[in-house]
């Protein structure tokens, strides 16, 4: 084990495949047993799916959206909010809290937004979904975010003080090298994806795009899912997953609930930078619409 100037120490890393329901309250006790589940098993650094508070639908948005701003929002306003800050802070873990559905007060926007907690229980980070999940593969799948939410449009880094820097971004994002390659060249040791990819692209495209990000950038991937449930009207892919520098995929869970764990290790970002060093070899001269 060792570490790197990008991450300072090794550390494990829990991805909750949570299985989500229509109860709010319920969803929100069942991430918080779960996160001490994990911190239990010794994990530091915790991810929750896309939507954990919630269905996943555009039909479901309106009514289990909160208020993040202004801070800091009320126990009633936000209660996804007060309760991930709670149980970062019961488990002493950071806490990438998957996304909620976020109503911006003023605006009436909709938002599908991560918020990223410290083991105090601080708000360390918020991101909002930047490419909306709007697909038509007919016979298949027809998926609209746009029609009720709005895109986020920031770059989500997060100094974690003991580690180093994590990008977080969701789901759809993931489809955007651009934006985990920018994550990366700004040092970020891991980019963590909560997500919900479903039965139709799932098969296809979700280990194959944590590998790719993991690839191109030669550091950790995390995608974590919510458990499949038959009976909800989405079907999530599941197979939460984590992808090391190399590519190699550590542990994939199934489609069902449970928490997938691996060590993560600064000395396996250098040996992979070191054997194929594309960060060094990089031609900037020659695709100039790409350099940062
Ligand atoms: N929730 C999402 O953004 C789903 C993305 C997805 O399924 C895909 O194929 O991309």
């Amino acid at each position: 084990m060792s570490s790197n100037t990008l991450l300072k120490k090794p550390v494990k890393l829990a991805l909750i495949q949570l299985a989500s329901g229509s109860d709010k309250a319920a969803n929100l006790s069942h991430a918080r047993d779960k996160v001490l589940e994990a911190a239990s098993a010794g994990a530091k650094i915790v991810v929750l799916p896309e939507c954990f508070n919630s269905p996943y639908g555009c039909q479901f948005f309106p009514k289990y959206a909160e208020a993040i701003l202004p801070s800091p929002p009320s126990a009633e306003a936000s209660p996804s909010f007060h309760a991930l800050s709670s149980m970062a802070k019961e488990a002493k873990v950071y806490l990438v809290g998957g996304s909620i559905p976020e109503l911006e007060p003023e605006s009436k926007k909709y938002y599908n937004t991560s918020l990223t907690f410290s083991p105090s229980g601080d708000l360390l980070a918020t991101h909002r979904k930047v490419h909306l999940f709007d697909i038509d593969i007919p016979g298949k799948i027809t998926f609209k975010e746009s029609e009720v939410l709005s895109p986020g449009n920031q770059i989500t880094i997060v100094d974690l003080p003991e580690y180093g820097k994590i990008a977080v971004a969701i789901c759809y994002d993931i489809r955007f090298p651009e934006l985990a390659m920018i994550a990366a060249r700004k040092g970020c040791f891991a980019l963590m994806y909560p997500g919900a990819f479903n039965t139709t692209t799932g098969p296809l495209h979700w280990r194959l795009q944590g590998q790719a990000r993991a690839m191109d950038n030669q550091c950790y991937v995390a995608l974590c899912s919510p458990a499949r449930d038959m009976g909800a009207t989405y079907h999530a892919w599941g197979h939460s997953l984590i992808v090391d520098p190399m590519a190699e995929v550590l542990v994939e869970a199934d489609e069902s609930e449970q928490i997938v764990y691996a060590e993560l290790d600064g000395g396996k970002i250098d040996e992979t930078r070191k054997g194929i060093p594309i960060y060094t070899q990089r031609r900037f001269e020659v695709y100039p619409d790409v350099a940062a």
